[in-house]
């Protein structure tokens, strides 16, 4: 999707690594020499003074990453304290710990043996093959770090402790880590629930094994340049050939959440957007901005009647909309087919009288809407995860979106999309959280009418809906109120020189 990064999961990533192996391009000692290498090439880069690392080997080929970074470190002038087990690992990993001990000891991976004496800190416990709470001393030691929380720790791969999959720690004490430094492509983990919070910087580097990576249906949705070709217009365009997006508003005192919407499918390059009020609400739409069409919409044969129009290529439903006329409108939505983001008051209105949707319909609940949509899902994800893979808002999302036929956008600071067919993108925004702000759902709703106006495919639509939001919130900065949102998008669209 839009050439954004692809996302796959701890068994993909096993796939592809296996894959290259398989191939002889490449060995498993080779890799882990990359990897390991990586690794301390970030902490010299961004620790140039050799200082004192203590690196923290665990059982497996995360581990053996550890005993290639603590060479690596060692080499270039750092003092290297390395704790490990008394095990032999895989024949890889055993390698690489053979490596380290001709250069110096392995002392027992205790607490007792952790000091606060140090500059940082090499978490190369668990990656990957984290597969249930890590417990004993490595528990022990988790605790220990998180006692001292001043000492920064550099993450191989994931903060041990931390699901990759799902983002959510098996261990209360995952460590929160300055920088992590993962293999190849991010795992789902990375960007979700506590992962972005957990791993700090983010740094993917390049292994080698790109071209044996399983063909992904995950992706990252983020903003980047060549999103200008997606979201530009040709020289020779027609306000038609951009499509006419519906925004149907609620009733009296009712109509700025439909506003704001419109305001964003605007903005986002709809050719023209019509706000469609009950009769009795159309003077309330009565001012600026005067770009905006307004029609009213009494009744289902209202909307019937407007849907004839085939230039209608867009409907937004829900934002301020009332339950009741969000139901009352929901059969001859659907029954038209057309392209449509139901949201708010629709989603209630769906909860409380499911009907079949189509492909062309994008959901956008929040957490407590989605619960309602799909109590059992929610409930799941509720459930403390003790084992890995642990259950995700990516596999709920996708479940929900193969349940009920249509795109999903699960939002949060944390926001995942997935059509039916198993195409799905995370959005990871955790440094505005002063989206949480009354609104800011409209906007995202209006953005994505828009983009559904313009002919992207709903998943698409959805994913670049809530890039572009999170981009010109960060472009407005705390403060921000959801009217500021849509003003916001012409400046993210010259900045990515659309
Ligand atoms: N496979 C490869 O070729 C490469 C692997 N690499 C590294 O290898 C890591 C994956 O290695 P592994 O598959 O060995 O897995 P890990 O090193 O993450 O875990 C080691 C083993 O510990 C066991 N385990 C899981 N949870 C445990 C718990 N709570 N307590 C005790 N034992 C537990 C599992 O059997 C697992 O295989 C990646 O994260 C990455 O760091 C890199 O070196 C790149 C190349
Ligand atoms: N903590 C957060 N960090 C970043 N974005 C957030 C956070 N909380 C909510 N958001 C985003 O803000 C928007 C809020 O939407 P919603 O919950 O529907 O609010 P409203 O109904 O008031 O418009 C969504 O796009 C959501 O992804
Ligand atoms: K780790």
């Amino acid at each position: 999707m839009f050439d954004w990064p692809q996302i796959q999961t701890t068994a993909q990533m096993r796939a592809t690594e296996s894959a290259a192996m398989a191939s002889g391009a490449v060995s498993g000692v080779q890799l882990m020499q990359r990897a390991g290498m990586a690794v301390a090439g970030q902490i010299r880069l961004r620790w140039p003074k050799p200082g004192r690392a203590t690196v923290l080997c665990g059982p497996g080929n995360n581990g053996g990453d550890g005993y290639v970074i603590a060479r690596h470190l060692h080499r270039a002038g750092w003092a290297v304290r390395v704790l490990g087990l008394d095990n032999t690992p895989g024949p890889d990993a055993d390698a690489m710990k053979r490596d380290w001990r001709a250069l110096g000891p392995i002392r027992p991976l205790t607490p007792q043996q952790m000091s606060a004496e140090c500059d940082l800190v090499v978490d190369a416990l668990f990656g990957t093959g984290l597969t249930r709470a890590p417990d004993g001393d490595i528990a022990r030691i988790l605790g220990w770090l998180q006692g001292h929380p001043s000492l920064p720790v550099v993450a191989v791969d994931c903060p041990s402790g931390l699901c990759m999959d799902s983002g959510r720690p098996l261990h209360a004490a995952a460590p929160r880590c300055q920088l992590t430094v993962a293999f190849d492509s991010l795992k789902p983990g990375h960007l979700l629930a506590q992962g972005p919070r957990l791993c700090g910087r983010l740094v993917i580097e390049d292994i080698g094994i790109a071209p044996w990576r399983d063909a992904s249906t995950l992706h990252r949705a983020t903003l980047h340049p060549g999103l200008n070709k997606v979201l530009g217009k040709q020289p020779d365009s027609h306000k038609y050939g951009s499509g006419h997006a519906l925004i149907v508003a609620g009733g009296r005192g009712k109509g700025g959440a439909a506003q704001l919407a419109a305001q964003a499918a605007l903005r986002i390059g709809a050719g023209l957007v019509t706000i469609c009020p009950p009769d009795a609400a159309l003077p309330e739409h009565a001012g600026a901005p005067w770009a905006l069409m307004r029609q009213s919409i009494d009744d289902a044969a209202d909307l019937s009647q407007t849907l004839a129009d085939p230039r209608i290529s867009a409907i937004c439903l829900g934002p301020g909309c009332g339950v009741d006329r969000a139901a009352q409108l929901l059969p001859p939505l659907l029954a038209s087919g057309r392209a449509c983001v139901l949201d708010a008051d629709a989603l209630t209105a769906l909860s409380e009288h499911p009907r079949a949707l189509h492909a062309n319909c994008v959901l956008t609940p929040h957490m407590g809407e989605f619960a309602r949509l799909f109590p059992d899902l929610a409930q799941a994800l509720n459930t403390p995860a003790k084992t890995g893979p642990a259950l995700s808002k990516l596999h709920i999302t996708r479940q929900a979106a193969a349940r009920c036929g249509a795109t999903v956008l699960l939002k949060g600071a944390d926001t995942v999309m997935a059509a039916p067919d198993g195409q799905a993108a995370i959005h990871s925004a955790f440094d505005t959280p002063f989206l949480a702000t009354a609104g800011a759902g409209d906007v995202l709703s209006g953005l994505i009418a828009g983009l559904l106006a313009r002919g992207q495919t709903p998943v698409a639509a959805a994913a670049l809906a809530a890039t572009l939001h999170s981009a010109a919130a960060r472009h407005i900065g705390p403060g921000l109120i959801a009217d500021d949102i849509p003003q916001a998008i012409p400046r993210i669209l010259r900045d990515l020189n659309v």
